[in-house]
């Protein structure tokens, strides 16, 4: 189980030191509270460095997406899900769309995205891993902490829990 934790408590604490996106998620895993360290994905409307990514060892990392906001396709389904969960990922947070929500929310998994929408994208191969992103109006670059639970979402450049064990599982 992750520690107990709020991102309000953690703003309190660490006050304009941490960054906080803008409340444009909606939580679709069945786990809401989940932190991690970043991997970094950019792509559009296709999901191959997504399904590359989540198919490695997560080892209690967070994957962060820049989905360019696309509302035509979704860039997670519950077989990529699935192998998130199976490959130890903390969570998964997409500035974009995901299918197949009632499976999600049955997944031990954090899953913060926009929207949900049937239409899946298409694999041409494109995307970039590992660089700066930005989502939600926040910059969230590869190693950053992410914290995220109901109320929202938190980026800091450390580590922000005392104690804190290096996997968000
Ligand atoms: O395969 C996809 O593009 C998305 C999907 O439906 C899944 O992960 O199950």
């Amino acid at each position: 189980m992750p520690p107990e934790f709020s991102t309000a408590d953690l703003y309190d604490t660490h006050g304009e030191t941490v960054r906080v996106c803008a409340p444009v998620f909606r939580d679709f895993g069945g786990r809401t509270r989940f932190f991690g360290q970043a991997v970094t994905v950019k792509c559009f409307e296709d999901n191959s460095r997504i399904k590359e990514t989540l198919a490695e060892a997560g080892a209690g990392r967070v994957l962060v997406v820049d989905a360019g906001g696309s509302l035509r396709c979704a860039m997670l389904g519950d077989l990529i899900a699935e192998s998130a969960v199976s490959n130890g990922w903390a969570g998964v947070v997409i500035q974009g769309c995901v299918r197949d929500s009632a499976r999600l929310a049955t997944m031990d998994l954090g899953i913060k995205a926009l929207a949900a929408i049937p239409r899946k994208s298409v694999r041409r191969g494109e995307g970039q891993r590992d660089l700066p992103v930005e989502i939600a109006g926040v910059q969230v670059c590869p190693g950053d902490w992410v914290y995220g639970d109901g109320d929202g979402l938190l980026i800091a450049d450390a580590p922000l829990l005392p104690d804190q064990v290096q996997t968000g599982n």
